[in-house]
């Protein structure tokens, strides 16, 4: 099945190896010493300068489709059509006489919203990435195969510093008119993902679709749940439950009839990784999943706790290689929202459940924090309001989310829970990270409508509902007040973030 791109006016390619296996690809990847097999059999690669994602390279062509649409500002740059094409003529030059590699294939499960996206990639390894992430065509369809949108990464070209329009040589760039995503500079294949989950983000809200920024799972008894938060609060770690069918760790849909995942794979961390406590997720990681800045030792073992290259060592794997998953990619509306928040301060309460007002706020506050690596620059938790949860990739305005939302979270009458996966008993360098084990036990009571039959009350700072016991937790921890060495400085803190939350919200109160 040949393929020309010179709609894209990519001419003059060396060789173009179109939707090659993942076992073609791991040999590529080798014999172009992209990367090392590791003793798992998975290939490691190392993306060089750019670990994680550069947010502030992302750039969104403003145009006709895009001008008054976009939420233009702190985390979507606009760009100058003109500018695009002058860069977009550089890449393709560079390109020129290359071996590419090119995955054909979909985002969004539910067939009336998936979108046929070409991934067109100077590196094995990133084809790979995408044939491991994206939903898989079967052979049929890749005849006649129409891409609606494209992506070409060409991490070894670099922009000139102090080009026109751009920050560095990295750059990531969104055009709606052509349908193109433009990735240089950059071998962070998280590049590749998020910019398409944006894409998916400015299209389905047009068509009434909620998109999120959410992992989500399906019970023994059929009820869906999903977990919102940002990088690193525990979408993959915790959706991903023996116990439980994934429907996908990362980015989903909600319409009418359910919630769809957008992709057809994983991308988890690996810093710290053990087996004991992420067994699927350890196992996971095998022929056809590709490790990236993870620290391979002599005997080309990984090693999951070497932090050399960044705290943000991944793991992206088709998401089959996890064993109890929901093969449609679909499931119910859900029954359970879990908004995961990564508290630095220490003073949030590992789980308050929130009324539909409630929720709504907290969804638009989005507090949490950056933890070390997934952004550039960032290298201890740090306190965020992250609108939806994942401003960075929500292109619109946060309240046509938050809409949607509302009406979803009132229609289907779904119990809302915050969760606190930070730090709890005093904040960031004092206290500690709450028990992963505790947190699982927490999210499992909060889905199996265990928590229905607890008491709650109001704490006096935040006005959080927190219940006054949860199976398999220690019930003092359940109010982080108890466990401040001294209550008056958690008062003190939590004072402070309750301020700081007020504060941010008022800027969507006018
Ligand atoms: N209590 C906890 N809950 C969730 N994750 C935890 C907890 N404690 C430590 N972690 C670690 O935090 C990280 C969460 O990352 P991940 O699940 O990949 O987040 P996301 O998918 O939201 O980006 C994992 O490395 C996990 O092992
Ligand atoms: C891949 C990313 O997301 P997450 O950590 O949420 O999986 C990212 O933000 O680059
Ligand atoms: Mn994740």
């Amino acid at each position: 099945m040949d393929i020309n791109l010179d709609y894209l006016d990519i001419k003059d390619v060396k060789h173009l190896h179109r939707n090659i296996s993942a076992a073609n690809l791991t040999e590529f990847v080798i014999k172009r010493e992209e990367g090392k097999l590791s003793s798992t059999g998975s290939v490691v690669i190392n993306t060089g300068k750019y670990t994680g994602r550069s947010a502030k390279d992302r750039f969104i062509v403003r145009d006709d489709i895009t001008g008054d649409k976009v939420n233009w500002g702190s985390t979507n740059f606009p760009i100058d059509q003109d500018v695009f094409d002058e860069l977009y003529g550089e890449v393709v030059e560079y390109l020129k006489e290359k071996d590419l590699f090119v995955f054909d294939g979909f985002v969004g499960a539910l067939k009336e919203y998936t979108l046929p996206i070409r991934v067109v990639c100077e590196c094995a390894y990133q084809a790979l990435f995408a044939n491991q992430m994206f939903i898989r065509p079967e052979k049929e369809e890749l005849e006649g195969f129409m891409p609606q949108f494209n992506v070409i990464s060409a991490p070894g070209f670099k922009a000139k510093v102090g080009q026109r329009g751009i920050n560095s040589e990295c750059f990531i760039l969104i055009n709606f008119s052509k349908k193109i995503v433009l990735i240089g500079g950059t071998g962070y294949s998280g590049e590749i993902k998020k910019s398409i989950f944006s894409v998916m983000n400015f299209l389905l809200p047009q068509k009434g679709v909620m998109p999120m920024h959410c992992s989500a799972n399906i019970g023994k008894d059929g009820k869906t749940a999903i977990f919102f938060g940002l990088s690193g609060t525990g979408k993959t770690t915790l959706s991903t439950d023996p116990g439980r069918k994934l429907i996908g760790d990362d980015e989903h849909g909600w319409c009418d009839e359910g919630v769809f995942n957008f992709e057809g794979g994983c991308y988890a961390k690996t810093i710290n990784l053990d087996r004991e406590k992420e067994r699927e997720i350890y196992e996971a990681i095998k022929f056809g999943t590709i490790l990236e800045n993870v620290v391979l030792k002599e005997d080309r073992t990984p090693d999951y706790e070497d932090n050399t290259y960044t705290e943000n060592t991944r793991a992206a794997y088709p998401i089959h290689y996890v064993d109890n998953i929901q093969e449609s990619g679909m499931g119910g509306n859900p029954n359970t929202i879990i908004f995961l928040t990564c508290d630095a301060f220490g003073v949030m309460p590992p789980i308050a459940k929130l009324n539909a007002q409630e929720a709504i706020e907290h969804f638009i506050s989005g507090y949490t924090s950056k933890v070390a690596g997934t952004e550039r620059g960032i290298t201890e938790p740090e306190a965020t309001f992250s609108a939806c949860f994942g401003e960075p990739f929500m292109l619109l305005n946060p309240m046509v989310y938050a809409e949607l939302l509302g009406e979803k979270i009132e229609k289907h009458k779904a119990d809302v829970y915050l969760i606190n996966t930070g730090w709890i008993g005093g904040g960031y360098g004092k206290g500690e990270r709450i028990k992963l084990s505790y947190t699982r036990s927490i999210v499992n009571a909060a889905v199996s409508g265990k928590l229905r039959k607890v008491n709650f009350y109001k704490d006096s700072i935040f006005e959080l509902f927190i219940p006054e016991s949860c199976p398999g937790v220690p019930s003092e921890i359940l109010n982080p007040r108890n466990i401040w060495d001294d209550p008056e400085k958690y008062d003190k803190e939590a004072l402070k973030l309750k301020e700081k939350i007020t504060s941010n919200f008022k800027k969507y109160k006018q």
